[in-house]
């Protein structure tokens, strides 16, 4: 569905350097990128700011043609069959609108459908589909300018979604949404693509959506592919650590297991302890060391939150690597 191989996309910029001279560097904003994307999944597309994100997008969607490199989307090549390849995708920025500000939604919408040559019986029907979906009802009628943004993004997703595209192609469309409006969102986009099919590639720094939507998370960093494959994998990968809640019969000192080595407690409070494990740990070991000492009432296992795994990633603590093996930075 998507096929992006050894894809490099370089910027050359100009900066003075001095009064009059300028130089000129090169920028390989991505760098002999390759994956593939099947139909129906749901991909994550995640990296820090000035990865290399928004290029690949562009460059899938048509925007930017790649310096080097192979995309197919659709078995079609975005730069040269955009037109054709736009009436089959869809695409949201969630940064910019495709309405026409001064049109009251339901015009705009109807001006899509003239763009996406849709018929008119179709449309209708799609557009009632979307607007339950969405729950669009409320402000079909007022002008976009006059939406809330989570309005807008909403009117945003039914444009790109009118002509019933296979693929969706999704630029930070949760940012500067509120709790609700990013619920409905994240709502709207699993019915997509669990009961329609539709293949996503979503890029977010938003982990909340990563982690209620995608089964598959791709990381770009300094524009090399970094990982691809599931969150789990992602933990186990990075090293990240569990941290067991033990709730303990009585208050007392930090547990201590010498036959356990590297469990840390990190916290007390009165009967609760947190302790911390390598991701090499048995929990089940941890447990009955715990079991044969200390008289305990209630365990947890809490997972490294994805984005302290996000963060050591980003800072460079791990080596670069791509499905599991490691490749050079
Ligand atoms: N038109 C351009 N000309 C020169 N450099 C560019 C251009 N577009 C992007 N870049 C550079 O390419 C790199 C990747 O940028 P890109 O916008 O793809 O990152 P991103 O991962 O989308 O970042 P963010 O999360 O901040 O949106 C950055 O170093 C950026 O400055």
């Amino acid at each position: 569905m998507i096929e992006v191989a050894s894809v490099t996309k370089s910027f050359t910029v100009r900066a003075r350097s001095g009064r009059i001279r300028r130089t000129r560097t090169t920028v390989r904003a991505v760098d002999e990128v390759s994956f593939t994307v099947a139909p129906g999944e749901f991909v994550g597309y995640l990296g820090p700011n000035g990865a290399g994100k928004s290029t690949t997008i562009k460059m899938l969607t048509g925007i930017l043609t790649p310096s080097s490199g192979d995309v197919r989307v659709l078995g079609m090549d975005p730069s040269r069959q955009r037109t054709t390849l736009a009436r089959r995708i869809g695409v949201v920025f969630g940064q910019r609108t495709t309405l026409w500000w001064d049109l009251p939604l339901r015009d705009s919408l109807a001006l899509l459908r003239h763009l996406y040559r849709v018929d008119t019986a179709a449309h209708r029907e799609r557009l009632a589909e979307l607007t339950g979906l969405l729950e669009l009802g409320p402000f079909l009628d007022t002008p976009v300018r006059q939406l809330s943004l989570g309005q807008r993004m909403r009117g945003d997703l039914a444009a790109a979604l009118l002509h019933d595209p296979q693929v969706l192609v999704l630029d930070e469309p949760t940012i500067g949404l509120d709790v609700v409006s990013k619920a409905t969102v994240r709502e709207f986009l699993q019915v997509l693509n669990t009961e329609r099919g539709t293949t996503i590639l979503l890029t977010t720094h938003d982990l909340g959506d990563i982690e209620r939507l995608c089964r598959r998370v791709m990381i770009i960093d300094h524009g090399r592919l970094a990982y691809d494959g599931g969150l789990d994998r992602l933990r186990e990968t990075v090293g990240a650590e569990r941290v067991l809640v033990v709730e303990l019969a009585d208050s007392g000192p930090p547990i201590e297991l010498p036959d356990v080595p590297d469990v840390i407690v990190e916290r007390v409070e009165g009967p609760r302890q947190w302790l911390r494990l390598p991701r090499t740990a048995n929990p089940a070991t941890v447990v009955a060391a715990l079991a044969q000492r200390h008289e305990v009432r209630d365990i947890a296992v809490r997972e490294t939150d994805i984005e302290d795994v996000l963060a050591r990633l980003y800072r460079g603590d791990q080596a670069y690597w791509c499905s599991g093996r490691p490749v050079a930075p």
